[in-house]
């Protein structure tokens, strides 16, 4: 059986006043949510400590949303996963397109992070996806299969989530239609030693087309970005039909 889980993604959004509020408008909708659904917030690092005594208790998990591959060092602005553990992170996202394409995140520091993350007993999200570039030329497939060969070297198949984010549909609210992205995750899974590894869809997730993509067979679950900053669209998601 499959895990189910939403997670959230503020990316550069929130502060801890702003995060505090959210937490409250969101912890009563959380009421009726099915228990078998993970639900995970990845906020920014300067949040996850108030974020993480706000959440004790709930079922609420935590995430990151980068790590570095060592303990510690001399790497100005990065954050090593003890640290992360010592407050109770639990998800950490490694590899998203914004990572890749502004900070030159590479496969080879992808593949790093995430088997820092796992020795450490964080689960990464793992995030793939092609350009608009590349699915116009029909390499959607080979881009996508590249990126896991390189990104999963050595990684165990069994603390792991993987996104596929169709880097056109980020933000965009160009939604990529919910049976192409099936498509496309069932080939990911198709490359996988572990075929109950969760793999969820992202990019311009929201309230409006959140039933039909949870409504495809292949996908387990959904990382949001912008609408995941409200408790109104978020619990709407996480409470999907
Ligand atoms: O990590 C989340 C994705 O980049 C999707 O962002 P979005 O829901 O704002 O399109």
């Amino acid at each position: 059986m499959r895990k189910i889980i939403l997670a959230g993604n503020w990316k550069m959004y929130k502060t801890q006043a702003e995060s505090l509020e959210f937490v409250d408008g969101f912890m009563p909708e959380l009421e009726n949510t099915p228990t078998e659904r993970e639900v995970v917030l990845c906020v920014p690092f300067t949040n996850l400590s108030v974020m993480a005594a706000n959440l004790q208790g709930t079922r609420v998990k935590l995430g990151a949303q980068n790590v570095h591959w060592e303990n510690e060092g001399a790497y100005t602005g990065e954050i090593s996963a003890p640290m992360l553990t010592e407050i109770g992170v639990n998800y950490v996202v490694i590899g998203h397109s914004e990572r890749r394409q502004y900070f030159g995140e590479t496969d080879e520091t992808v593949n790093r992070r995430i088997l820092a993350a796992q020795k450490h007993g964080l689960t990464p999200i793992l995030c793939v996806g092609e350009t608009k570039q590349q699915r116009d030329a029909g390499e959607t497939e080979s881009h996508i299969f590249s990126q896991l060969k390189q990104d999963l070297v050595g990684v165990d198949q069994s603390n792991l989530v993987i996104a596929y984010e169709p880097i056109w549909a980020i933000g965009t609210g160009d939604t990529c239609a919910s049976e192409e992205a099936n498509r496309v995750i069932g080939l990911i899974r198709s490359k996988l030693i572990n075929s109950d590894v969760p793999i969820q869809y992202g990019g311009s997730v929201k309230p409006e087309n959140i039933d039909e993509i949870m409504a495809q067979s292949e996908i387990d679950g959904v990382l949001v970005g912008g609408a995941s900053l409200t408790p109104k669209s978020w619990s709407r998601i996480v409470n999907y039909q």
